[in-house]
């Protein structure tokens, strides 16, 4: 099925949370309106830029640009009488402009926890918190709490996307359990949760059984996880019919697991494997590994993330345009690197010597090979403290093939890979003081970013990028010629 769809994006005043704050917005709303298509169709966006002075893309996040013939006419593994949406988002006042600033100056200010969390873009700020200026109204109905309609005795699968940037967020249904059936778009070896931690970026499905006594609603509940929570719980109703959509539950919401249990969040996440029936096992060796140290860092006092102590900052000519047009010049001409030095170096305490170099050289892969990466977290230059980092791949679905606690030994961590039902997804946890290993094929010509996907981090350095193929690339159009030297190519 073909299907046209118009998006204008634009600022609007938005009070998702009750306080009044000038959002961009797709058609006026955020999150933006829900596409419904089936596996197939084809979709055509035409989103008009309608800010006044900046440029904008949109990211079709975890949609391969792959033809993915193997996925074509396979009907699901589970079943369900309907569907949901769950957006969770983390939500600040403050303007990015205002964040940026803060995150890029000598005198460092952090973006802080987040003002209210958002499902499906409803939320409740403390409005007694608000200055005097500030428009902030509890009774708006714009920020009314959000109701999942459930029908008692049906199933349910609930989509869930992540969207915060920077909030881990554990989801729990009051009295339900909810089974995790898809991750990031593959079917998963179906799990059975009290409650589901998520990471900026990944997306899920869930069953849930609307089985519990329909003379009352109940709670849906979300909770910052994995960084110190000074933000309220946010909350929606599960409103089971015919019950009124806005009858609070007559108990207070459940609390959720404890906010630094890493070895509860790391353990759900080596639950999440591949469907018995939608296995696509991964090749057995790679022909490359590469090894990425994630630390704080320090460059001529300011703070940034770097990887194998290279912070990442974006060239002001595109890559892709850039290679494909001889520009080389415009970014570092040298190899990203490799590895660090992992037999001395200690995970467990902040840097000595935290200070890193500014770099944007690329990782150039051999077309069609497989490519190893393994994350490897360490201390922040906070003492006694390691952070979650969401890692997200651009171009590619990879294989998880391991998670674990400690500095990675490759001679030992190896052999315990995942080799046999790994999951494949695009964004995955670094959990606190662990290391992640992750496997893909480098078969999509182009060049891609892996970043972490705390916007902040991403910011401050966090990220590294890949190249395949991209001499397979066919031509640019002149219309994408608009940053730095690519804009002197340009057709009037
Ligand atoms: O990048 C970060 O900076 C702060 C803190 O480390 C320094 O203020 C924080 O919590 C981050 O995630």
């Amino acid at each position: 099925k073909l299907q046209h769809i118009k998006w204008e994006i634009r600022y609007s005043n938005r009070s998702p949370d009750c306080f009044t704050k000038l959002s961009i917005t797709i058609n006026g709303l955020t999150p933006g309106p829900t596409i419904t298509a089936t596996e197939g169709d084809t979709l055509v966006i035409f989103a008009t830029n309608g800010l006044f002075t900046e440029n904008t893309s949109i990211h079709w996040h975890g949609i391969l640009s792959l033809a993915s013939g193997w996925d074509e006419g396979t009907r699901e593994p589970f079943e369900y009488d309907e569907e949901r949406s769950l957006v969770l988002n983390d939500w600040w006042h403050r303007r990015t402009y205002e964040q940026e600033i803060g995150l890029s100056s000598l005198n460092f200010n952090w973006i802080g926890e987040p003002d209210s969390l958002l499902i499906n873009g409803r939320g409740r700020y403390n409005c007694s918190l608000a200055g005097p200026l500030d428009a902030c109204n509890v009774t708006n109905p714009e920020c009314s709490p959000a109701a999942l309609a459930v029908m008692p005795g049906k199933t349910y699968r609930l989509r869930i996307a992540n969207v915060a940037s920077l909030s881990a967020l554990n989801l729990e249904i009051e009295g339900h359990n909810m089974t995790i059936v898809e991750a990031d778009g593959h079917y998963v070896k179906p799990v059975v949760v009290k409650n589901l931690n998520t990471y900026s970026g990944e997306t899920y499905s869930v069953i849930l059984k609307a089985e519990q006594s329909p003379s009352r609603n109940y709670w849906v509940v979300l909770n910052v996880v994995g960084r110190k929570p000074r933000t309220p719980t946010g909350t929606a109703i599960l409103n089971y019919y015919p019950n009124n959509p806005l009858q609070q539950p007559p108990n207070d919401p459940p609390s959720g697991p404890l906010w630094d249990d890493t070895m509860y969040r790391l353990n759900q996440s080596k639950l999440i494997v591949s469907h018995p029936e939608y296995i696509q096992t991964p090749p057995r060796v790679p022909h490359r590994t590469i090894l990425l140290l994630n630390s704080q860092s320090r460059i001529d006092g300011y703070l940034k993330w770097s990887l194998n102590n290279v912070s990442y900052f974006f060239p002001t000519t595109p890559y892709l345009i850039a290679m494909k047009k001889r520009l080389l010049h415009v970014f570092d001409p040298g190899h990203a690197p490799e590895s660090y030095d992992y037999k001395s170096h200690d995970i467990w305490s902040a840097p000595k010597n935290p200070n890193a170099t500014l770099g944007n050289g690329i990782y150039r892969l051999e077309f069609g090979s497989t490519v190893d990466v393994v994350l490897q977290n360490t201390n922040t230059l906070t003492p006694n403290n390691s952070e979650t980092h969401p890692w997200h791949l651009h171009g590619h679905d990879f294989w998880v093939l391991g998670y674990g606690l400690g500095k990675f030994d490759p001679e030992v961590d190896t052999r315990e890979y995942n080799l046999v039902d790994p999951i494949m997804k695009n964004t995955v946890a670094l959990h606190p003081y662990g290391w992640t290993a992750i496997r893909f094929q480098a078969n999509n010509p182009g060049v891609w970013a892996f970043h972490c996907h705390i916007e902040a981090h991403t910011f401050m350095g966090m990220g590294v990028v890949f190249e395949e193929g991209v001499e397979k690339v066919g031509k640019l159009p002149s219309s994408i010629m608009d940053c730095g030297e690519s804009k002197l190519l340009r057709k009037p």
